[in-house]
């Protein structure tokens, strides 16, 4: 009863791009859930599609009656049926009728709901009340590629884990110095440089890839001496958006790849810096190349893949099958649906793959992914560093932690 729905709104707002997207409240007989959905600029083909024809204004004028009309009355609680219901309404393969962000905004609202009819956190909701491990927040420091202008590096994300840390306060403020660091080693070396950033909140430099790789490299040294914590190297390398259907092409650079090079490249890099985690660093489409490298350097580095799972369960089980990765980014969006992202989680668990919930390029101040990471027990979070979207979620694990028993970080 406590979790029986009356009433979802849907409502259009701004994104950190100044994009419109969808937010949803979700009404109980004694709760409230809310929630935003993100987007995408360097997006996986197999993703679902975001928003349906007509955009935000066509989901506020025509596709909350229908969703309304059919969860009020319905348990929160049964989330299952709620997103099968859902995917009924909507009819299609790639949720294109009511858009997948329509739907993963009802779905988390629907769940933020039902946890908040039992005043419950989302996160102790989703993965009992006994949860005590926090996640490591791994923060974008340079942004390039999709996610940067013309003259910043070809790789698009350069990324710190600060694995040293012990609660949650060190780790964010760890990442944060980490920011600023690598601020003043841009500014030496670029007398020019704006201060500019891309669209998660890393620096947004005119530097190649190695200036950018051997300022990340020092910063996490410095930074990680400074603070007596050891701090890791990471990227996303987003590699579909180099992909030109032969080779992989590296714009700022001015050189192409064909995929013998691009796993070599990669492979010297992982070797080089000691990169912690490497996400994407092969184009969607080849399964093999994924293999090839995580056969190479899987066992020292963390192989994820992003555009390639598009956090859906049966796209990950043929790279199961054939060890493409040994890691996976977590993104609902992506997905749509709850329930689908989780049987994602699960089935990567169950074969060793190590999840990692993630913010999109595009986001609000919407925080629900910092209780999925804990919900869910993913060991990693993928949220930036910086940036009021970016901070929304990262305080939210400060106090998440606050709330603990006995609070601890994740085992990675
Ligand atoms: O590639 C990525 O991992 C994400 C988030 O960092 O970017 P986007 O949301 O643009 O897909
Ligand atoms: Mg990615």
């Amino acid at each position: 009863m406590d979790s029986i729905i009356e009433d979802v709104r849907v409502r259009k707002i701004l994104d950190s791009r100044g994009n419109p997207t969808v937010e949803v409240d979700v009404l109980t007989w004694n709760g409230f859930g809310r929630a935003a959905a993100p987007s995408g600029a360097s997006t996986g083909i197999r993703e679902v599609t975001a928003f349906p024809e007509g955009g935000v204004d066509k989901i506020i004028s025509e596709v909350e009656d229908v969703i309304s009309s059919e969860l009020i009355g319905m348990d929160a609680e049964d989330l299952n049926d709620i997103d099968m219901v859902l995917k009924e309404i909507d009819g299609t393969d790639n949720l294109s009728s009511l858009g997948g962000n329509t739907i993963v905004a009802v779905s988390m609202a629907t769940a933020k709901a039902a946890a908040a009819s039992y005043n419950l956190p989302l996160y102790k909701f989703l993965g009992g009340i006994t949860k005590n491990e926090i996640p490591y927040p791994l923060g974008n420091m340079i942004n390039g590629g999709a996610h940067a202008g013309k003259n910043a590096p070809d790789i698009q994300e350069f990324l710190v884990l600060p694995v040293g840390a012990e609660n949650i306060t060190e780790a964010v403020f760890a990442n944060s110095s980490v920011h600023k660091k690598i601020g003043s080693l841009i500014k030496a070396k670029d007398s020019t440089f704006t201060g500019g950033k891309g669209d998660e909140g890393g620096w947004a430099p005119n530097l190649t890839n190695e200036e950018a790789l051997s300022i990340q490299a020092k910063a996490c040294e410095e930074v990680g001496d400074e603070l007596g914590i050891e701090i890791k190297p990471c990227l996303d390398m987003a590699a579909s958006e180099m992909w030109d259907g032969s080779k992989y092409v590296y714009e700022r650079e001015g050189v192409s790849r064909d995929i013998g090079e691009q796993i070599d490249f990669v492979k010297e890099i992982i070797d080089t810096y000691n990169m912690f985690y490497v996400e994407d660093p092969i184009q969607e489409g080849d399964f093999e190349a994924f293999a090839e490298l995580t056969r190479k350097s899987g066992d020292k580095c963390l192989i994820c893949g992003d555009d390639l799972f598009v956090t859906n369960a049966e796209i990950l089980q043929e790279g199961i099958d054939v060890g493409a990765a040994n890691s996976i980014i977590i993104k609902p969006n992506q997905i749509g649906t709850l329930s689908d992202t989780y049987a994602t989680v699960k089935l990567a668990k169950a074969n060793g793959y190590v999840p990692v919930v993630s913010h999109r390029s595009g986001e609000t101040t919407d925080e629900t992914i910092a209780h999925l990471a804990v919900g869910f027990a993913s060991p990693i979070i993928k949220t930036g560093a910086l940036g009021g979207e970016r901070i929304a979620k990262l305080n939210e694990l400060i106090r998440i932690e606050e709330e603990m028993i006995n609070p601890k970080m994740a085992d990675i």
